[in-house]
């Protein structure tokens, strides 16, 4: 039958109506065609909805907007009951000999376009009906019709919906060549002519699956899509449609893994209570391209020269990274973003997968995948494929063989390359192509980079800067910096952590007020352990009470948390010695430098301290390493301390710990003159002296750090962490806060009075 001639067929009913006949169901619950005994027609058209909602989830689409064209005089007692006395056009069901029986006669007409009724005028075209069967014994519909019954124990899958069905079915239509969904629409109306009426004028897709939806339920015109294209012998387009419902699954169930994993969160460096919804704690990042643009330099007291070139950078809403224009326009295969230690990479991942999953944002990507690399660490002792790594790591993904796939992109989240145990040498591993495949951990790892497995794939890596600068260039498309936050975002992240809007403008104005808590703040982590010890404040003293002004305890607090950070990422904690004597030559190195007022850390430094670049860079989160321009076309790796305070918090601790465990005062020009002092005392004054001394300042916040560390809240964690065989002492803060008083009476240096001040408010006077 040609197209032409299929056209022309109409669909006729004999207008006989009678308004006493309810509504009937067909075999679906949704099809309505019914017969009477009396070989009435009624054909009850469902009306054409004007759009499909698509965001009705997984209920099946309502079918109660009906209008019954003509109606039977009595209604049919079941389905069966129709097919068993059905009528048909015999020749018209050749093709297809398992359809049911209808009680609809097909004849082509002449024209296309009229419709008449038998008992129009002859010489017009028209369709007749007639009965052409003898009564069938009663046959079950479900052995007629099969793929029209839906096991009722047989749960939907929650990822089976409205919106999946109609973008699957269409996409499996669309592969038809023209004749062949010319085909398909006619089998269409020839088997479930209760369901679609009159036979196609036209070939129209989104009518066609628009009318299955209304009909029948999802899995059911999922069956009936998939039980047609077998039927024409296209089993490979129906598998395409049963992968396709395969694959939607699966994502379904991966993105509620991830977010139950992802969706909620501890902060800092907890790992016990309750995790908080991630949405109610994520602040917006501070993320700028073009890689590391060193450290914030920004000081209260002392002018820094640049660090880096300092370029100009543009700024990078989490959303973009991998959005549709970096994916389809830029074509970015891989994205490496680096930021110190607790600068809110692991937080920025964590917000894309949670975006991802909840089906906010890029929805370009099919599947995502997060192989964090301290996950990877746990498979390095056994050979795993690609695959076998994501179905290990997500049990769900096991039914599918393969993930790649003309739905969407695949997608790594690779968080913590620092965190990666194993050295990766990328110019002496061997290549590896067969995602399938086993092998030994950092060799997938390395061609995962390469792009060598599969290579459609997306990837994103972050790491704390140093091991991300030994990625090879060409393997790395985009390079962005996570940079903390912005005084906007700082102050939204308060606002957002307390809750009593009072307590959050009270908390703001203090940290206004005190420009390094401030600046520090751009450092999400800090502002975490700033926020803790204000709550703790508002919960002891009440919140009326007046927030401390001291910053040791902070900076105190901010370095057991990234030591706390490091052990947990080692595979053996170290020892309490092992600890403080990294910190003591960090501490050192801070100190000589602190003196000379140098911030550049370089290479015969370092050696000097014996210390290891990367144990101080990548391992502690207390350095940075970035680069600067020295001529055009020449670049150089400088390290350097995470901010200036740090470096001046580290001198301090160097000489508060250096006197605790063995009596010497470092300062010790001063110390002649003060020698019949306790010792804390004259290490007071010898650092007032020192500082007062010191031309621009370089000192100033190194004194208010070592006299913060003598108080007793401070020592005691000192002691803790560092030197557990010592208690507190006295901390001598009266005479130290009527030195300093003296001083600024005496008013010798009066562009230091602020500074003294501060060192007042740090001991907690007036
Ligand atoms: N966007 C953010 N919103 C709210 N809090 C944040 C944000 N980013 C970071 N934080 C806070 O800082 C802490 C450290 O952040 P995160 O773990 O993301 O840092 P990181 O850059 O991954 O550090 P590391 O290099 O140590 O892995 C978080 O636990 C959280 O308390």
């Amino acid at each position: 039958m040609s197209g032409q001639e299929e056209d022309s067929m109409e669909y006729v009913g004999d207008a006989l109506s009678d308004d006493s006949v309810p509504f009937g169901e067909g075999v679906s619950g949704q099809g309505s065609v019914y017969m009477s005994d009396e070989e009435e027609d009624i054909f009850y058209v469902p009306e054409r909805r004007p759009s499909l909602d698509l965001d009705s989830g997984t209920r099946p689409m309502e079918t109660t907007d009906r209008y019954d064209v003509e109606r039977a005089r009595s209604p049919v007692h079941s389905y069966n009951s129709v097919i068993s006395d059905g009528f048909y056009q015999c020749d018209e069901m050749d093709d297809d000999s398992d359809l049911p029986v209808t009680r609809v006669q097909l004849v082509r007409t002449e024209s296309s376009s009229s419709f008449s009724s038998m008992d129009s005028d002859e010489s017009e075209p028209k369709t007749k009906k007639t009965r052409c069967a003898e009564h069938k014994p009663e046959v079950p519909a479900a052995l007629l019709r099969p793929e029209l019954v839906k096991n009722p124990d047989e749960k939907r899958h929650p990822g089976l919906n409205v919106n999946f069905t109609v973008k699957a079915i269409t996409k499996t239509l669309k592969k038809l060549g023209q004749e062949d969904l010319r085909t398909f629409n006619t089998m269409l109306w020839k088997r479930y002519p209760e369901s679609f009426g009159a036979p196609p004028k036209s070939i129209d897709l989104v009518d066609l699956v628009d009318k299955l939806l209304e009909r029948y339920d999802l899995e059911v015109a999922l069956q009936i899509t998939m039980d047609r294209l077998k039927h024409m012998d296209l089993k490979r387009l129906a598998d395409y449609l049963t992968d396709l419902c395969k694959r939607n699954e699966v994502r379904y169930e991966l993105r509620q893994t991830l977010l139950g994993k992802y969706g909620s969160v501890y902060e800092g460096c907890l790992t016990e209570g309750e995790p908080k919804p991630l949405d109610r704690v994520f602040n917006e990042l501070f993320i700028s391209d073009g890689g590391n643009a060193g450290p914030n330099i920004q000081h209260e007291v002392r002018k820094i020269d640049k660090l880096s070139t300092h370029r100009k950078k543009n700024i990078i809403a989490c959303g973009q990274i991998f959005d549709l224009d970096t994916v389809e326009v830029k074509h970015l295969r891989s994205i490496v973003t680096n930021g110190i230690a607790g600068a809110g990479k692991s937080m920025a991942v964590q917000k894309f997968i949670v975006d991802w999953a909840e089906e906010r944002e890029h929805q370009h990507i099919y599947f995502l995948f997060p192989l964090p690399f301290k996950e990877l660490n746990a498979m390095l002792n056994q050979k795993f494929s690609l695959i076998q790594v994501i179905h290990t790591l997500y049990p769900e993904t096991k039914v599918l063989p393969t993930f790649e796939c003309d739905e969407g992109r695949v997608m790594f989240v690779c968080d913590g390359l620092d965190e990666y145990q194993k050295p990766l040498d990328f110019h002496r591993t061997e290549t590896w192509c067969d995602s399938t495949e086993a092998t030994d951990m950092h060799v997938l790892v390395t061609n995962l980079i390469k792009g060598n497995l599969l290579p459609s794939s997306l990837l994103w890596i972050t790491s704390r800067p140093l091991t991300s600068s030994r990625l090879p260039p060409e393997s790395v498309h985009q390079v962005l910096e996570v940079r903390g936050f912005t005084d906007e975002q700082k102050e939204s992240y308060f606002r957002r952590r307390f809750e009593d809007p009072a307590q959050a403008n009270k908390v703001i104005a203090h940290l206004t007020s005190c420009k390094t808590l401030h600046i520090m703040c751009h450092l999400p982590m800090f502002c975490w352990v700033v926020c803790g010890q204000f709550q703790r404040t508002f919960q002891e003293k009440g919140p009326d009470t007046a927030l401390p002004k001291g910053i040791t305890l902070m900076y105190t607090r901010l370095l057991l948390v990234h030591l706390r950070v490091r052990d947990s990422r080692c595979e053996s904690k170290r020892s309490a010695d092992d600890v403080r004597d990294f910190l003591m030559k960090l501490g050192k190195l801070a100190f000589t430098m602190l003196e000379k007022n140098e911030t550049v850390i370089g290479k015969a430094t370092w050696k000097g301290a014996g210390l290891d670049v990367a144990e101080a860079v990548t391992k502690s989160g207390l350095c940075i390493e970035f680069l600067i321009e020295q001529f055009v076309m020449y670049q150089e790796r400088i390290q350097s301390f995470i901010h200036p305070t740090i470096q001046e918090y580290l001198a301090a601790l160097y000489v508060f710990l250096t006197w605790r465990s063995t009596g010497k005062n470092l300062l010790e020009q001063a110390r002649k003159l003060f020698g019949k002092e306790p010792d804390l005392l004259a290490v007071h004054r010898c650092a007032i002296e020192t500082s007062l001394q010191s031309p621009e300042g370089n000192l100033d916040v190194f004194l208010r750090f070592l006299l913060g560390m003598s108080l007793n809240a401070n020592q005691e964690l000192l002691c803790k962490h560092f030197l557990p065989n010592k208690n507190t002492c006295p901390s001598f803060s009266e005479e130290t806060a009527g030195i300093i008083k003296k001083k600024i009476k005496e008013n010798h240096h009066p562009d230091r009075n602020g500074n003294l001040q501060c060192c007042l408010d740090e001991l907690g006077f007036e």
